[in-house]
């Protein structure tokens, strides 16, 4: 649905003329994990090429985590980097290249576009844009793209992804879904989001023990709580409502949501928790910001053999797809098969890509 500021019948016009006609749908290439690297960090860049075939995404990061002195190294080094790896971004990549630029009000965003489009503008798949507020800044971004990439004679339109890392981001997050044909998703920056709340957190992403529900008090005989009694506590989910916000703006718009940074490198298990909630919530993919968060990624991001299994059974008891069975003491009905082709679908898109996921998926009997 064309955002409010533009009409329906220029919404899929380009906005520069000799620009790439928008994407009328965003392609679903895999992405279930979105690797950070820094460009300005010769022992990271060195490991780029071997990295290619081994992650959906490799991602240029040129803000924060990039020290300033560092800024003009980190996009010459992903220049070097997108014009001599292999295999990596562009129509033909094995592996996207995504960048993440600096925030548009920073001394840097516009160097970061007018450097990094006409010098590999064509294995730039998607430009991650940080601190969105609004759709004024999608808008902002993709005029701008579209005169660079009339410029430098592209073929077809970068994508853009936003993060959601403000209070006012989140309050518009269906109008920024909706600003642009470029908009491929959206990720949580949930530090960056706690700060601007004024949450009182200080990690980066994931849950905290401090925010939980505790069970009720034991009562006496006549009545009285005990609430010095030892109770067992449930750990919430901090970030349950703002990426239950985002997968619905995403799925209403047909792009697609990621969860974002998990911070705490050592927690592996926790991490796999946080990636596996979002997952389950609709997330298509995560960040990993260290290479041991890539298989975590690949992992909770592939559905198991077990549900592939399910789904496929579903799928050939529900015959022509309507009307109600019954499989393993369960019903199933219209909605469930349209929730195991979800995973039947992606399953099939996966095996394509990963030839170790598919001999998984080959492998499991019908019946
Ligand atoms: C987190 C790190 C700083 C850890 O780095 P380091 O201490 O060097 O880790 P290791 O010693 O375990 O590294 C082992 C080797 O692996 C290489 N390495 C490390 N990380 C990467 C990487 N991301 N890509 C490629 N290679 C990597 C090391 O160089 C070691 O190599 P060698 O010595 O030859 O064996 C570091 O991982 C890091 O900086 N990661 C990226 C951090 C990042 O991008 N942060 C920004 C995103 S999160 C954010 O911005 C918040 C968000 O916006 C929000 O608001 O929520
Ligand atoms: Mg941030």
């Amino acid at each position: 649905m064309p955002s409010s500021s533009r009409s329906a019948k220029d919404f899929f016009a380009p906005l520069a003329v000799g620009a790439p006609a928008p994407v009328r749908e965003v392609p679903a290439r895999p992405s279930r994990a979105i690797h950070f690297f820094d460009p300005s960090n010769e022992k990271m860049a060195a490991k780029i090429p071997q990295m290619v075939g081994t992650v959906d995404v490799l991602l240029g990061n040129l803000e924060d985590a990039v020290k300033a002195d560092n800024k003009l190294a980190a996009r010459e080094g992903l220049v070097r980097i997108g014009r001599d790896t292999d295999g990596l971004g562009g129509p033909g990549g094995t592996t996207q290249l995504w960048t993440r630029i600096n925030s548009l009000d920073s001394p840097w965003a516009l160097d970061d576009l007018t450097t990094l489009v006409p010098a590999i503008g064509h294995r730039l798949d998607v430009i991650m844009v940080p601190k969105v507020q609004g759709a004024e800044d999608i808008h902002y971004v993709d005029r701008l793209l579209a005169q660079l990439e009339a410029r430098a004679g592209l073929e077809r339109p970068i994508l853009v992804h936003a993060i959601l890392e403000t209070a006012r981001g989140v309050a518009n997050v269906e109008e920024i879904c909706g600003a642009s044909p470029r908009m491929q998703g959206l990720s949580l920056g949930p530090a960056d989001l706690a700060a601007d709340r004024r949450m009182k957190t200080t990690r980066v992403g994931g849950g905290h023990p401090g925010y939980l529900v505790r069970q009720d008090p034991p009562t006496s005989a006549d009545g009285a709580a005990d609430v010095g009694a030892d109770r067992t506590t449930y750990q919430q989910d901090l970030w349950h409502y703002t990426i239950a916000r985002m997968v619905d703006a995403c799925a209403m718009h047909g792009i697609y949501p990621y969860y974002g940074p998990f911070g705490d490198i050592a927690d592996v298990v926790a991490c796999e928790d946080q990636f596996r909630n979002a997952f389950l919530l609709g997330c298509v993919g995560t960040w990993s910001l260290h290479p041991k968060q890539i298989a975590i990624a690949n992992k909770v991001f592939s559905p198991s053999v077990e549900d592939i299994r399910h789904a496929r059974r579903v799928v050939a008891a529900m015959g022509d797809g309507t009307g109600a069975v019954m499989l393993d003491g369960k019903m199933e009905d219209d909605a469930s098969l349209k929730q195991c082709l979800v995973l039947v679908d992606l399953a099939e898109e996966l095996a394509a890509i990963d030839p170790e996921l598919k001999k998984q998926y080959d492998a499991i009997e019908e019946g």
